[in-house]
Protein backbone atom coordinates (compact mmCIF):
# COMPACT_ATOMS: atom_id res chain seq x y z
CA UNK A 1 0.00 0.00 0.00
CA UNK A 2 1.60 3.33 -0.59
CA UNK A 3 1.23 6.23 1.54
CA UNK A 4 -0.51 9.81 0.57
CA UNK A 5 1.59 11.82 -1.35
CA UNK A 6 4.03 8.89 -2.73
CA UNK A 7 3.97 9.97 -6.06
CA UNK A 8 3.40 13.38 -7.66
CA UNK A 9 -0.48 13.21 -8.48
CA UNK A 10 -1.46 10.12 -6.26
CA UNK A 11 -3.72 11.25 -3.33
CA UNK A 12 -4.01 7.24 -2.78
CA UNK A 13 -3.02 3.82 -4.54
CA UNK A 14 -3.11 0.26 -3.57
CA UNK A 15 -3.59 -3.26 -5.32
CA UNK A 16 -7.63 -4.22 -5.81
CA UNK A 17 -9.32 -6.23 -7.45
CA UNK A 18 -11.42 -4.93 -10.31
CA UNK A 19 -14.77 -5.94 -10.94
CA UNK A 20 -13.88 -9.62 -8.98
CA UNK A 21 -11.52 -10.25 -11.74
CA UNK A 22 -8.44 -8.50 -12.62
CA UNK A 23 -5.89 -7.49 -9.88
CA UNK A 24 -4.31 -4.19 -10.13
CA UNK A 25 -3.05 -0.98 -9.42
CA UNK A 26 -5.59 1.40 -8.54
CA UNK A 27 -4.78 5.16 -7.92
CA UNK A 28 -6.92 8.01 -6.91
CA UNK A 29 -5.20 11.21 -8.19
CA UNK A 30 -5.02 15.03 -6.40
CA UNK A 31 -7.33 15.65 -9.90
CA UNK A 32 -10.02 13.61 -8.56
CA UNK A 33 -9.76 10.61 -10.83
CA UNK A 34 -9.35 7.20 -10.30
CA UNK A 35 -6.99 5.10 -12.55
CA UNK A 36 -6.38 1.59 -13.30
CA UNK A 37 -4.83 -0.71 -15.86
CA UNK A 38 -7.88 -3.32 -16.73
CA UNK A 39 -4.74 -5.45 -18.57
CA UNK A 40 -5.18 -4.14 -21.92
CA UNK A 41 -6.20 -0.28 -21.37
CA UNK A 42 -5.36 2.88 -18.63
CA UNK A 43 -8.87 3.10 -17.55
CA UNK A 44 -9.92 6.46 -15.64
CA UNK A 45 -13.02 7.72 -14.05
CA UNK A 46 -13.11 11.52 -13.33
CA UNK A 47 -14.93 11.85 -9.88
CA UNK A 48 -16.63 14.82 -10.46
CA UNK A 49 -18.14 14.16 -13.63
CA UNK A 50 -18.74 10.42 -14.08
CA UNK A 51 -19.21 9.46 -9.79
CA UNK A 52 -22.76 9.36 -8.00
CA UNK A 53 -21.55 7.76 -4.90
CA UNK A 54 -20.21 4.70 -3.25
CA UNK A 55 -21.58 2.07 -1.02
CA UNK A 56 -19.29 -0.30 0.97
CA UNK A 57 -21.03 -3.98 0.47
CA UNK A 58 -18.10 -6.38 2.42
CA UNK A 59 -15.02 -6.24 1.25
CA UNK A 60 -15.87 -4.53 -1.61
CA UNK A 61 -16.34 -0.96 -2.58
CA UNK A 62 -19.27 -0.24 -5.06
CA UNK A 63 -18.89 2.98 -6.67
CA UNK A 64 -21.55 4.80 -8.71
CA UNK A 65 -21.27 6.12 -11.95
CA UNK A 66 -23.21 7.48 -15.01
CA UNK A 67 -20.85 6.84 -18.52
CA UNK A 68 -21.61 7.57 -21.81
CA UNK A 69 -22.63 4.30 -23.49
CA UNK A 70 -20.30 4.36 -25.84
CA UNK A 71 -16.99 4.31 -23.24
CA UNK A 72 -18.14 1.84 -20.90
CA UNK A 73 -15.57 -0.29 -18.45
CA UNK A 74 -17.82 -2.44 -16.81
CA UNK A 75 -21.13 -4.05 -17.19
CA UNK A 76 -24.44 -1.45 -17.91
CA UNK A 77 -26.88 -2.09 -15.25
CA UNK A 78 -29.10 1.18 -15.74
CA UNK A 79 -31.44 2.70 -18.15
CA UNK A 80 -30.28 4.27 -21.27
CA UNK A 81 -31.45 7.97 -22.10
CA UNK A 82 -29.28 11.00 -23.89
CA UNK A 83 -26.18 8.08 -24.29
CA UNK A 84 -25.64 7.67 -20.73
CA UNK A 85 -25.87 4.47 -18.83
CA UNK A 86 -25.56 4.01 -14.93
CA UNK A 87 -22.76 1.88 -13.88
CA UNK A 88 -21.41 -0.15 -10.94
CA UNK A 89 -17.47 0.16 -10.87
CA UNK A 90 -16.41 -2.37 -8.19
CA UNK A 91 -13.03 -3.09 -6.21
CA UNK A 92 -11.72 -4.76 -3.36
CA UNK A 93 -8.82 -4.21 -1.96
CA UNK A 94 -6.33 -6.74 -1.74
CA UNK A 95 -5.55 -5.33 1.94
CA UNK A 96 -8.02 -5.28 3.80
CA UNK A 97 -6.89 -2.85 5.97
CA UNK A 98 -6.89 -0.40 3.59
CA UNK A 99 -11.20 -0.39 2.96
CA UNK A 100 -11.58 2.71 5.47
CA UNK A 101 -8.61 4.52 3.37
CA UNK A 102 -10.36 4.45 0.57
CA UNK A 103 -13.54 5.08 1.67
CA UNK A 104 -12.02 8.12 3.35
CA UNK A 105 -10.53 9.47 0.62
CA UNK A 106 -13.41 8.99 -1.93
CA UNK A 107 -15.49 10.23 0.66
CA UNK A 108 -13.25 13.28 1.18
CA UNK A 109 -13.17 14.98 -2.24
CA UNK A 110 -17.05 14.25 -3.43
CA UNK A 111 -17.40 16.35 -0.14
CA UNK A 112 -15.27 18.53 -1.31
CA UNK A 113 -17.84 19.18 -4.50
CA UNK A 114 -20.43 20.60 -2.24
CA UNK A 115 -23.01 18.36 -3.13
CA UNK A 116 -26.65 18.42 -1.88
CA UNK A 117 -27.11 15.71 0.33
CA UNK A 118 -30.73 16.47 1.57
CA UNK A 119 -33.26 17.61 -1.22
CA UNK A 120 -37.28 18.21 -0.71
CA UNK A 121 -38.49 16.81 -4.00
CA UNK A 122 -42.25 18.11 -5.07
CA UNK A 123 -43.62 15.74 -7.76
CA UNK A 124 -46.86 16.94 -9.75
CA UNK A 125 -48.78 14.52 -11.33
CA UNK A 126 -51.07 16.69 -12.48
CA UNK A 127 -48.81 18.56 -15.06
CA UNK A 128 -48.05 18.75 -18.57
CA UNK A 129 -49.26 14.63 -20.08
CA UNK A 130 -48.94 13.50 -16.11
CA UNK A 131 -46.15 12.12 -16.48
CA UNK A 132 -44.24 13.47 -13.52
CA UNK A 133 -44.62 10.31 -11.38
CA UNK A 134 -42.63 7.93 -13.85
CA UNK A 135 -39.76 10.26 -14.22
CA UNK A 136 -39.19 10.33 -10.88
CA UNK A 137 -39.31 6.73 -10.34
CA UNK A 138 -37.75 6.09 -13.55
CA UNK A 139 -34.99 9.14 -13.74
CA UNK A 140 -34.74 10.92 -10.52
CA UNK A 141 -34.82 8.56 -7.79
CA UNK A 142 -32.28 6.03 -9.10
CA UNK A 143 -29.90 9.12 -10.06
CA UNK A 144 -30.79 10.42 -6.34
CA UNK A 145 -30.15 7.19 -4.56
CA UNK A 146 -26.84 6.09 -6.00
CA UNK A 147 -25.56 9.57 -5.13
CA UNK A 148 -26.39 8.95 -1.83
CA UNK A 149 -29.02 12.12 -1.14
CA UNK A 150 -31.35 11.82 1.24
CA UNK A 151 -35.43 12.49 -0.61
CA UNK A 152 -37.87 14.24 1.13
CA UNK A 153 -40.75 12.96 -1.24
CA UNK A 154 -44.14 15.76 -1.77
CA UNK A 155 -46.42 14.93 -4.47
CA UNK A 156 -48.30 18.12 -4.88
CA UNK A 157 -52.12 17.31 -4.14
CA UNK A 158 -53.58 20.38 -5.10
CA UNK A 159 -53.58 24.05 -6.87
CA UNK A 160 -50.55 26.39 -4.87
CA UNK A 161 -49.95 23.40 -2.64
CA UNK A 162 -46.13 23.64 -3.13
CA UNK A 163 -46.25 27.35 -2.37
CA UNK A 164 -48.18 26.48 0.87
CA UNK A 165 -45.73 23.80 2.05
CA UNK A 166 -42.57 26.62 1.24
CA UNK A 167 -44.00 29.33 2.68
CA UNK A 168 -44.05 27.41 6.24
CA UNK A 169 -41.80 24.60 6.21
CA UNK A 170 -38.12 24.43 8.17
CA UNK A 171 -35.69 25.24 5.35
CA UNK A 172 -32.26 24.32 7.26
CA UNK A 173 -33.04 20.32 6.73
CA UNK A 174 -32.99 21.08 3.17
CA UNK A 175 -30.10 21.51 1.11
CA UNK A 176 -32.10 22.23 -1.86
CA UNK A 177 -35.86 21.97 -3.55
CA UNK A 178 -36.01 20.18 -6.44
CA UNK A 179 -39.65 20.29 -8.34
CA UNK A 180 -40.10 17.45 -10.70
CA UNK A 181 -43.05 19.11 -13.00
CA UNK A 182 -43.44 22.27 -15.57
CA UNK A 183 -42.76 25.64 -14.29
CA UNK A 184 -45.93 26.00 -12.70
CA UNK A 185 -44.58 24.33 -9.39
CA UNK A 186 -41.11 26.33 -9.58
CA UNK A 187 -43.10 29.46 -9.61
CA UNK A 188 -45.13 28.50 -6.78
CA UNK A 189 -41.96 27.37 -5.13
CA UNK A 190 -40.64 31.06 -5.60
CA UNK A 191 -43.32 32.60 -4.12
CA UNK A 192 -43.72 30.79 -1.33
CA UNK A 193 -39.96 31.46 -0.49
CA UNK A 194 -40.60 35.13 -1.40
CA UNK A 195 -43.81 35.36 0.90
CA UNK A 196 -42.20 34.38 3.94
CA UNK A 197 -40.90 36.67 6.72
CA UNK A 198 -37.35 35.44 6.30
CA UNK A 199 -37.66 35.61 2.65
CA UNK A 200 -34.35 37.26 2.01
CA UNK A 201 -32.37 34.42 3.25
CA UNK A 202 -35.13 31.84 1.92
CA UNK A 203 -34.88 32.79 -1.43
CA UNK A 204 -31.28 31.61 -1.06
CA UNK A 205 -32.47 28.08 -1.10
CA UNK A 206 -31.36 26.08 -4.55
CA UNK A 207 -33.78 25.36 -7.24
CA UNK A 208 -33.55 22.25 -9.15
CA UNK A 209 -36.01 21.30 -12.06
CA UNK A 210 -36.60 18.14 -13.61
CA UNK A 211 -38.55 18.53 -17.01
CA UNK A 212 -42.27 16.70 -16.33
CA UNK A 213 -44.12 19.46 -17.37
CA UNK A 214 -45.94 20.78 -20.76
CA UNK A 215 -42.95 23.69 -21.88
CA UNK A 216 -40.32 23.16 -19.32
CA UNK A 217 -39.06 26.48 -20.15
CA UNK A 218 -36.82 27.50 -17.17
CA UNK A 219 -34.64 23.88 -17.31
CA UNK A 220 -34.91 23.93 -21.29
CA UNK A 221 -32.77 27.19 -21.39
CA UNK A 222 -31.04 26.28 -18.09
CA UNK A 223 -29.62 23.06 -19.34
CA UNK A 224 -29.44 24.79 -23.27
CA UNK A 225 -27.15 27.55 -21.44
CA UNK A 226 -24.85 24.47 -19.64
CA UNK A 227 -24.62 22.68 -23.36
CA UNK A 228 -26.51 19.70 -22.66
CA UNK A 229 -30.04 18.71 -24.05
CA UNK A 230 -32.92 18.36 -22.04
CA UNK A 231 -33.82 15.27 -20.59
CA UNK A 232 -34.69 14.18 -17.02
CA UNK A 233 -31.22 12.40 -16.13
CA UNK A 234 -29.36 15.23 -17.38
CA UNK A 235 -31.19 17.92 -15.42
CA UNK A 236 -30.70 14.88 -12.44
CA UNK A 237 -27.67 14.87 -12.79
CA UNK A 238 -26.64 18.63 -13.05
CA UNK A 239 -29.22 18.75 -9.50
CA UNK A 240 -26.55 16.06 -7.89
CA UNK A 241 -23.79 17.97 -8.99
CA UNK A 242 -24.92 20.67 -7.57
CA UNK A 243 -24.72 23.29 -10.86
CA UNK A 244 -26.01 26.86 -9.77
CA UNK A 245 -26.99 30.20 -11.30
CA UNK A 246 -28.59 33.05 -9.79
CA UNK A 247 -31.48 34.20 -11.72
CA UNK A 248 -33.81 36.88 -11.35
CA UNK A 249 -37.00 37.53 -9.78
CA UNK A 250 -39.15 40.15 -11.63
CA UNK A 251 -42.09 41.68 -8.91
CA UNK A 252 -45.39 42.87 -10.37
CA UNK A 253 -47.67 45.15 -8.46
CA UNK A 254 -51.33 45.18 -9.32
CA UNK A 255 -52.88 47.35 -7.29
CA UNK A 256 -52.55 45.50 -4.04
CA UNK A 257 -51.63 42.05 -5.32
CA UNK A 258 -47.86 41.25 -5.48
CA UNK A 259 -47.01 38.80 -7.99
CA UNK A 260 -43.10 37.65 -8.56
CA UNK A 261 -42.32 36.36 -12.04
CA UNK A 262 -39.00 33.61 -12.92
CA UNK A 263 -39.85 33.24 -16.52
CA UNK A 264 -42.39 35.60 -18.84
CA UNK A 265 -44.93 38.09 -18.40
CA UNK A 266 -47.26 39.62 -20.90
CA UNK A 267 -49.42 42.20 -20.47
CA UNK A 268 -51.63 44.63 -22.77
CA UNK A 269 -53.37 48.12 -23.05
CA UNK A 270 -57.08 47.90 -22.98
CA UNK A 271 -59.19 51.14 -24.15
CA UNK A 272 -61.96 51.37 -21.43
CA UNK A 273 -64.95 52.84 -23.01
CA UNK A 274 -67.12 53.50 -20.42
CA UNK A 275 -64.19 55.98 -18.07
CA UNK A 276 -62.47 56.88 -21.30
CA UNK A 277 -59.20 55.69 -19.81
CA UNK A 278 -56.37 53.54 -20.59
CA UNK A 279 -55.95 50.41 -18.66
CA UNK A 280 -52.77 48.44 -18.08
CA UNK A 281 -53.63 45.01 -17.38
CA UNK A 282 -52.16 41.45 -17.27
CA UNK A 283 -53.47 39.31 -19.76
CA UNK A 284 -51.16 36.03 -19.21
CA UNK A 285 -48.76 35.42 -16.56
CA UNK A 286 -49.17 31.57 -17.08
CA UNK A 287 -46.07 30.92 -15.00
CA UNK A 288 -46.60 33.91 -11.95
CA UNK A 289 -48.81 32.67 -9.02
N1 LIG B 1 -52.73 17.59 -7.64
C1 LIG B 1 -52.96 18.65 -8.42
N2 LIG B 1 -54.18 18.83 -8.98
C2 LIG B 1 -54.42 19.90 -9.77
N3 LIG B 1 -53.49 20.85 -10.07
C3 LIG B 1 -52.28 20.73 -9.54
C4 LIG B 1 -51.94 19.62 -8.68
N4 LIG B 1 -50.65 19.75 -8.30
C5 LIG B 1 -50.21 20.89 -8.89
N5 LIG B 1 -51.16 21.48 -9.62
C6 LIG B 1 -51.10 22.69 -10.46
O1 LIG B 1 -50.67 22.30 -11.77
C7 LIG B 1 -50.15 23.48 -12.40
C8 LIG B 1 -49.31 23.14 -13.61
O2 LIG B 1 -48.22 22.40 -13.22
P1 LIG B 1 -46.83 22.24 -13.98
O3 LIG B 1 -46.12 23.53 -14.05
O4 LIG B 1 -46.14 21.10 -13.34
O5 LIG B 1 -47.24 21.76 -15.44
P2 LIG B 1 -47.54 22.50 -16.79
O6 LIG B 1 -48.19 23.79 -16.55
O7 LIG B 1 -48.25 21.53 -17.66
O8 LIG B 1 -46.11 22.72 -17.39
P3 LIG B 1 -45.39 24.04 -17.94
O9 LIG B 1 -45.46 25.04 -16.80
O10 LIG B 1 -44.00 23.60 -18.25
O11 LIG B 1 -46.16 24.46 -19.12
C9 LIG B 1 -49.44 24.20 -11.30
O12 LIG B 1 -49.61 25.60 -11.44
C10 LIG B 1 -50.07 23.68 -10.00
O13 LIG B 1 -50.68 24.70 -9.26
Amino acid sequence: MDEPGSSPQSVFSDRVKINGAVTTQLTLTSEGKLRWNDGEDQRCLVLEKQVLGFVVEGTKVVVKTVVHSEGGCCGCIGSREAGLVRKDFVFEPVHGDSLNFWCQHLRDHLDSFGRPKRLLVFVNPYGGKRIAPKVYLDYVKPLLEDAGVQITLQETMHRHHAKEVVSSMELSIYDGIVCVSGDGILVEVVNGLLERQDWSDAIKMPLGMIPAGTSNGMVKSLLDAAGEPCSPANAALAVIRGHRCSLDVATILQGETKYYSVLMLAWGILSDPASQQIQIVKIQSSHNC
